[in-house]
């Protein structure tokens, strides 16, 4: 995230870091989102044919040992059957993550709700963005969970010409300015977004930035809408 803030320990229990194995160590690869006691929702673009992946939860620093983190394996794996890694304009960038067993839910670790089918945010709602992708384009990853205020942008201003045009669909949520900006990294994880009921809704799973600069002008961060995929999610976590 660029001019993002440290989070407050553990005030996104839903956050995990998404780790893939290199040889006999595993390292952060994206974000993600506990959704179910045994649910993570990440981007399809996260996930590499081959590759072992765990997912670590109630992790803040991850210099330290804090003693919240909870580790574990994946049973399996279910990529959005449209997805296209060569064509992440066209949207479907999600995949779920099936825990080999639930977490301990505590103070450190908890789920975050899904949104109402079709739900759509107004222009400037307020929403954040959380991960440990990098602090700029190119830059170094923090070691604290980072954390910005990221407005959502509507749809026609982020499909105009010379912002996004048509890279953006309808699926897709676009949130934040010029300033702060999701990062390489910051990838699966959410867009917190606060509800009518107080609860905090995901409501998008990070997609894309410019590849020329992260925080580019007209270049709002660009997020799947999981309000747009709620039958497919409740079809897969129902299944299997
Ligand atoms: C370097 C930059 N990376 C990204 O935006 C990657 C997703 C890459 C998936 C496809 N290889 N996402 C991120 O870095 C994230 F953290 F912001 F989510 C990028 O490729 N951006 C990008 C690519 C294509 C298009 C578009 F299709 F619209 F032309 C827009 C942005």
């Amino acid at each position: 995230i660029v001019n993002g803030v440290d989070a407050r320990p553990h005030s996104w229990p839903w956050q995990i870091s998404l780790q893939v194995k290199h040889g006999s160590r595993y390292h952060h690869t994206c974000g993600g989102t506990l959704i179910g006691p045994r649910w993570v929702l990440t981007a399809g673009h996260c996930i590499w044919p081959g590759d072992v992946y765990r997912v670590v939860l109630g992790e803040h620093d991850m210099s330290q040992q804090e003693g919240t983190e909870q580790i574990r394996d994946i049973l399996r794996i279910i990529v959005h059957p449209k997805w296209d890694i060569d064509h992440v304009a066209n949207g479907n960038d999600l995949a779920l993550l099936k825990l080999d067993k639930s977490p301990i839910m505590n103070d450190s670790v908890g789920v975050a709700c899904l949104p109402e089918a079709a739900e759509i945010l107004t222009h400037g709602t307020p929403c954040y963005i959380s991960g440990w992708g990098n602090l700029y384009t190119h830059g170094p990853m923090p070691d604290k969970l980072q954390q910005a205020l990221l407005p959502v942008v509507e749809h026609s201003v982020c499909s105009r010409s010379d912002w996004w045009g048509i890279n953006v669909k309808s699926t897709m949520i676009c949130a934040g300015g010029d300033i702060v900006a999701g990062c390489n990294g910051d990838s699966g994880g959410p867009l917190n977004c606060l509800g009518q009921d107080g609860r905090w809704y995901v409501q998008g799973v990070t997609s894309f930035v410019s590849s020329r600069v992260c925080n580019e002008v007209k270049k709002p961060t660009v997020f799947t809408r999981t309000s747009a995929f709620i039958d497919w999610l409740s079809e897969v976590m129902l299944q299997y």
